[in-house]
């Protein structure tokens, strides 16, 4: 046997006579049809195998030498002749293609992709097999890898559709009488739904599990009572409700009474305010003779907020019954003058804010500090933050100074020359129960533990005493967040083109349940803005809402000014607080919210320290936290002294690694769904569909921002305010909430606006925007067409950006940075 018949036998097993005796049987691959003479002949069917995209469709007869045949060739027969041979199709099958030919001439080579056949003038030639062609790998046997039509079929309908358009309008334009074409109830059923186009993204989150630290709020029934304090001042803490000891109170208030440096660690809302305070009434209450007004400062407390100095000084001003015992505050904002009055005619316990603090430390000369017996630092986590530890740092120095001046200074000493052999006499007592007592107690209160807090805490006590409200058997991580666990963790992811009526549709949902909401944004712009566009287009609300309907989307927009009747549609009242308000204004609204039985407070950070709010049921965190601590502290106004409360933080699909950070601390979220919130929009919008329901909702803030000058400006900083937040996130955070990855054009789009992050940049700028105010969701406009464009600003918004706004501290004297240099005041 041959070696050629070898392979042929082998590797193809399809013996050549039985192809002949299949083309003579007009078997598959052969059939006999007239020629173009008229004549019958026999004809070679094209193989679709062979047909890529340039193959043309053309039967070719066999015998005709100068007609290419793509399915013969010619071989050596059994017996040595040349014959054509059908190729078997097999070959050609791109799964079982065997790349393995031989030449005619050359039996003994292989070759793998050359054949011989006819060429055009009949010679017998090479040619190069396009076995690649057959590579695309789902092709099936009998699938001919051709051009596919119909693929950018839409693409191309589009493009006529544009050109058409374009068309009519220039023939409109030469005053041919034309139909334009309006858009459709289709068109507008796209774009209706095309705020939920992202709904395709596949999203998975996955919600951790695992056990959370836990810290009892209370752990015994211990009460105030089994404290050695002063009877007054235990039935007033019955008065108002505090008869069982709290956990950190219990372990701590013992320590602290015995005049010892504490460092007390405890979760929020847990009562770390009573254990310092209770302690502190009680030492100077028992002082005798009673201490008068000149006595000067005998306790000093720092806080880091504004707020949280009311609030403190409102508590002890709650339970101190001795009326002999006056206690203060000063804080950032208020009237330096009357301050000085009211520090002139004497103070006990001063409660204070850093930066107000040190001006009068170092400019108000009637504030002795020489008789300061105890300085606490409440939230002193906090207070480490922003570069305040500077201050803290100062005020320690001075009150030293102070202390070491005062015990040579002679006629210092003649004044007080009777009481110093009464200190020899009470040499034993705790520092805060002997007003000569040279040295000074310090006690450092947080929420969380620190590398900060226990550099601050060695800096400002050389021996202390550290409390921890965590049970004995439980090891303390610093690791660790403790968060009450009363309170629900929960996040939301959004698309980030959803936020906005998200938001919306949770205070609606929340405003059914009565609920005292906090709700924490990024930036004081943040919180203006959306405080003035809830409370304009959310509350209120188009009577006929549900009727104005054009197609699927309710048009909100197409209103006459006369006929937009509103209702108030939303029961809530919403307030705002940043730093960058009027200290009055500011005060104002923490009273009211306080007060208030249901509510929404949209904030800064400025209210995540300490804020006191009772009723507060739930923490919205609308904005990414800046640090890990700061997430501990918004989640903490909720949930305190045992109470429950719910907490939802909204992520975007690339911050989601958040919940895995978190993980690590030991705190776990679950998700919430968007929807239950959305479903809120229905009753408000008289609409069934969920969706239209919040695409309308967004179309009404849009349109309002298109009407409303003063509105689209603050929406402007608003944006360029949270951009800048954005872009320059912590480091620790900073690659979860990273600005590169941040579609910036969805988020110009969760502050309602139809600019392009571009032109809203310069519009900030004063800078003049050119061009027509682009469409940047062209899907969202649906009323394009039926709508006036906004006109470009001339001569763009003049105001700039307030960096000192955006800086403003809590910690800050309040007072704006004068050039001039300070005298020292009397
Ligand atoms: N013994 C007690 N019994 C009942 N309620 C208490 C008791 N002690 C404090 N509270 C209440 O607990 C709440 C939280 O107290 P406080 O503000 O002192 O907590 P905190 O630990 O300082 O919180 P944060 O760390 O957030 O500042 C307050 O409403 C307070 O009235």
């Amino acid at each position: 046997m041959s070696s050629f018949e070898f392979n042929w036998s082998a590797n193809k097993k399809i013996e050549p006579a039985k192809v002949f005796a299949k083309r003579k049987n007009n078997g598959n691959n052969a059939k006999i049809a007239l020629n173009n003479a008229g004549n019958k002949t026999d004809f070679q069917k094209p193989v679709k195998q062979f047909k890529h995209k340039n193959v043309v469709e053309k039967e070719t007869p066999i015998n005709k030498p100068n007609v290419q045949s793509t399915n013969t060739f010619l071989k050596r027969n059994n017996k040595g002749h040349k014959k054509e041979f059908q190729k078997p199709v097999e070959q050609f099958n791109h799964k079982n293609v065997v790349d393995k030919e031989t030449p005619i001439n050359k039996p003994n080579v292989q070759s793998t992709n050359i054949f011989l056949k006819r060429n055009n003038e009949g010679h017998k030639k090479e040619f190069q097999k396009p076995v690649r062609q057959f590579q695309p790998r789902n092709i099936q046997d009998n699938e001919t890898p051709v051009d596919k039509p119909y693929e950018n079929l839409n693409i191309l309908i589009k493009r006529k559709q544009k050109k058409d358009k374009l068309a009519a309008k220039n023939l409109a334009n030469e005053g041919n009488d034309v139909l334009l074409p309006k858009p459709t109830t289709n068109n507008n059923k796209t774009t209706q739904h095309s705020l939920f186009s992202d709904r395709s993204k596949n999203m998975f989150v996955k919600c951790p599990k695992g056990v959370s630290v836990v810290e009892k709020v209370f752990s015994a029934d211990k009460k105030f009572s089994s404290l050695n304090i002063h009877k007054h001042l235990l039935s007033n803490l019955e008065k108002i409700n505090f008869s069982t000891l709290t956990n950190v109170q219990e372990k701590s208030i013992p320590v602290v009474l015995t005049g010892k440096n504490v460092l007390i660690r405890s979760q929020t809302g847990s009562g770390k305010t009573l254990a310092y305070a209770v302690p502190i009434v009680d030492a100077l209450q028992s002082i005798t003779p009673r201490i008068q007004r000149t006595n000067g400062v005998q306790a000093i407390v720092v806080v880091p907020t504004r707020e949280l100095a009311l609030q403190t000084h409102e508590l002890f001003g709650k339970i101190n019954t001795f009326q002999w015992i006056v206690v203060g505050h000063l804080c950032g904002g208020e009237n330096r003058k009357t301050e000085k009055i009211r520090l002139k005619k004497g103070v006990h316990i001063l409660v204070a804010t850093p930066g107000r603090l040190l001006d009068h430390i170092l400019h108000t000369t009637a504030f002795a500090i020489d008789s300061v017996r105890c300085l606490v630092l409440d939230e002193a986590d906090r207070l480490l933050d922003m570069g305040f530890k500077k201050d803290i740092v100062k005020i320690v120095e001075e009150l030293d100074k102070a202390k070491v001046n005062s015990e040579y200074n002679p006629l210092a000493m003649l004044n007080k020359k009777t009481e110093q052999t009464h200190v020899e006499e009470d040499a034993d007592l705790p520092a805060l129960k002997n007003v000569n007592s040279k040295s000074r107690q310090t006690l450092l209160l947080s929420a969380t533990l620190t590398k900060g807090i226990a550099e601050l805490a060695d800096f400002t006590m050389k021996q202390h005493i550290y409390v921890d409200a965590l049970d004995e058997s439980s090891t303390v991580n610093p690791e660790h967040m403790v968060i009450p666990n009363t309170v629900k963790q929960e996040f939301v992811m959004t698309y980030v083109k959803h936020r906005l009526f998200t938001l919306s549709a949770l205070l609606v949902a929340k405003a059914k349940s009565n609920s005292k909401v906090f709700v924490f944004m990024a930036t004081a712009q943040m919180v203006e803005y959306h405080h003035e566009l809830f409370t304009k287009y959310l509350l209120k609300m188009p009577v006929n809402r549900g009727k104005l309907k054009s197609g699927d989307v309710v048009l909100l927009d197409n209103m006459d000014e006369g006929s937009d009747e509103e209702e108030v549609a939303v029961d809530l009242n919403i307030f705002a607080l940043h730093g960058s308000m009027d200290q009055n204004v500011r005060k104002e609204v923490f009273t009211s919210f306080r007060a208030a039985k249901k509510g929404v407070l949209l904030c800064t950070d400025v209210a995540a320290r300490g804020l006191d709010v009772p009723a507060a049921d739930c923490i919205v965190q609308y904005t990414g936290p800046s640090s890990d601590e700061d997430y501990l502290h918004r989640v903490g106004r909720t949930g305190r002294a045992g109470k429950s409360g719910s907490s939802i933080i909204f992520l975007t699909h690339e911050e989601q690694e958040y919940i895995t950070r978190l993980q690590d601390h030991k705190v776990f979220l679950s998700e919430h769904k968007p929807d239950d919130f959305l479903k809120h929009l229905c009753d408000l919008m008289e609409e069934e569909d969920q969706e239209k329901a919040a695409t309308a909702v967004q179309r009404r803030y849009e349109s309002a921002l298109n009407k409303d000058q003063e509105l689209f400006k603050k929406a402007c900083f608003a944006y360029s305010s949270w951009s800048r937040f954005y872009n320059t996130y912590p480091t620790k955070l900073r690659s979860i909430f990273d600005f590169k990855k941040a579609n910036l054009g969805h988020y110009v789009t969760s502050f309602a606006l139809r600019e392009t992050p571009t032109n809203v940049g310069k519009i900030v700028r004063g800078q003049v925007v050119k061009k027509e105010p682009q469409r940047l969701n062209r899907k969202l406009a649906t009323h394009d067409d039926d709508q006036p464009k906004r006109p470009p600003p001339t001569g763009g918004f003049k105001r700039k950006i307030n960096s000192v706004c955006l800086t403003t501290s809590e910690f800050g004297s309040g007072l704006a940075p004068s050039k001039k240099k300070k005298k020292k005041s009397a």
